[in-house]
């Protein structure tokens, strides 16, 4: 039977990077959705500026909505201090096996829990489940009509601080108006847009910043 498009991306991997070096793993992605299949990674050009964005908070608990293959699990993995720890929340099952190969491929399964399962549920639980007092940063890539009622979700469950940093992935493309509104006219965050574009393509997109005050 025909091989899926994450199974090839995972071959992809294995044929050109290195086990253990997460950079190598980022760039043998990059460079299969840039020259053969386009994939919903957050990509070479965004992922910059999740980089940035990371390096500058060095957050102890992160928390990704939406792993897909695991390439944003990896940038962010790669950057975290020694005892961080990162939790990726994945729905789709094929998604996730694929996930935890490139995440183990990279050498970061230590600082990386994947959790399958939906946002909704796994949210009010992070507390009891996993000891999670409050997150110090979020990426939000999951489907884009879930980012306004989990990041709600987040605040009635405590699990927001004065600080924690909200990143959101395709708020131009595919776009989330509702969130954006919410978030740029809350007085509870400081919000600011990081223009860029579409992985893979010259169609705008970019990243929103969001600075939970408290
Ligand atoms: C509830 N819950 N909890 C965990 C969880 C995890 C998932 C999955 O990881 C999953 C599956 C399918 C789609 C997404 C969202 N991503 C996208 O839809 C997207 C699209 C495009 C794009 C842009 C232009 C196009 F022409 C086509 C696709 C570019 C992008 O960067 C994207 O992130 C996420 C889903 C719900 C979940
Ligand atoms: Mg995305």
């Amino acid at each position: 039977t025909k091989s899926t498009r994450p199974q090839r991306l995972l071959k992809a991997v294995q044929k050109h990077s290195t086990r253990g070096d997460p950079q190598s793993v980022i760039s043998a992605i990059d460079h299969f959705c840039r020259h053969r299949e386009w994939a919903m990674n957050v990509g070479d050009e965004k992922g910059s500026i999740l980089d940035s964005v990371v390096s500058e908070l060095n957050p102890e608990k992160v928390l990704e909505l939406g792993t897909y293959c695991g390439y944003s699990t990896v940038r962010i993995a790669r950057l975290l201090p020694p005892g961080a720890r990162l939790i990726t929340l994945e729905f789709n099952a094929d998604y996730a096996a694929i996930a935890r190969q490139v995440i183990a491929w990279a050498g970061l399964e230590d600082k990386v829990q994947l959790v399958e399962g939906a946002s909704g549920d796994w949210i009010p639980r992070m507390k009891e489940h996993f000891g999670i007092e409050t997150f110090d940063f979020v990426f939000l890539d999951h489907w884009k009509d879930r980012y306004l009622p989990d990041t709600k979700l987040m605040e009635d469950c405590g699990l927001l601080r004065k600080g924690t940093v909200l990143l959101a992935d395709n708020v131009i493309c595919p776009g989330v108006p509702d969130y954006l509104e919410y978030v740029r006219n809350s007085l509870s965050y400081k919000s600011c847009y990081f223009k860029s574009h579409l992985e893979y393509t010259k169609a705008e997109d970019g990243l929103e910043k969001s600075v939970f005050l408290g």
